[in-house]
């Protein structure tokens, strides 16, 4: 195990994203801390995925500032490099899966060959995928090949893990696995961040959920809060699988 997440808290101050005169993200406040799983969950269009990229530095915000405690100590650089995303698609390299795990090894440029291999096999192992190590990743089944994205980026031991919808489109056989890659890597020390519209999944396993509505964070709540006596009616009709206006 490592040490837990050295570059949080990470803080939101009044994050926006516009784009021309639409307003995307709305002035985003909140402070999400490194000892919990936290689920940012909303209805389609929310802007989930728009507030992982603007956490993760891929987009900046039109307005207001997102900061890592890390970086005063740290610098901007290493808070990127101890943090890493998987996306709903991921784009996985025309090699073994193994090699898809040393390669991103190989691009941090920190470990000998023989340790490289060792730690794929073992992200390999952890998400349920040693026996398809040879195989090309291009053949395996969408649930592998995001297991596969996950290994690799699991792989890589960053502070924070950005997911993305990781389970979108998968069967339940799928999910199961992904969720206990996810348990693992947090029981190892790594920050888990993602989005869901699954609800079922967000049960299993936030600690804490981020609610978004129409661009704005409505909740911030400790997730047994959160399921039990949602505090907005826009979460509430959201938990009864209603549409939210
Ligand atoms: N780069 C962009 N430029 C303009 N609009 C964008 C951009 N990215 C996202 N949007 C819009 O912002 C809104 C929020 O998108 P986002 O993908 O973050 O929603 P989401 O909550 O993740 O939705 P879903 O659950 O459907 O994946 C959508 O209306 C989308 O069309």
């Amino acid at each position: 195990m490592h040490a837990r997440a050295t570059i949080l808290p990470l803080t939101l101050d009044r994050v926006t994203y516009a784009h021309g005169s639409t307003v995307l993200i709305d002035g985003i406040s909140t402070v999400i801390g490194a000892s919990s799983r936290t689920i940012i969950l909303g209805p389609n269009g929310a802007g989930k995925s728009l507030l992982l990229r603007l956490c993760h530095g891929l987009i900046a915000p039109t307005a207001g500032a997102v900061r890592w405690a890390g970086a005063d100590t740290l610098g901007r650089s290493d808070v990127a490099r101890r943090q890493a995303m998987v996306f709903q698609r991921p784009v996985l390299l025309r090699r073994s899966a193994l090699a898809n795990i040393t390669y991103a090894l190989s691009l941090q440029g920190r470990l000998g060959r023989a340790e490289r291999l060792a730690r794929a096999h073992e992200a390999l192992a952890g998400v349920g995928l040693a026996h398809v190590a040879q195989r090309p990743a291009h053949v395996l089944s969408g649930g592998e090949q995001q297991r596969l994205a996950i290994a690799r980026a699991a792989a890589l031991k960053p502070d924070v893990l950005f997911l993305d919808e990781p389970t979108a489109s998968l069967d339940p056989g799928a999910c199961r696995a992904i969720e206990d890659a996810i348990r693992a890597i947090d029981a190892a020390g790594t920050k888990i961040i993602m989005t869901t519209h699954d609800l079922g999944q967000a049960r299993r396993l936030a600690d804490e959920v981020l609610f978004l509505c129409h661009g704005r964070l409505l909740e911030h709540t400790p997730a047994d809060e959160f399921f039990e006596s949602p505090r907005t009616p826009q979460a509430a009709a959201f938990l009864r699988g209603d549409i939210v206006g």
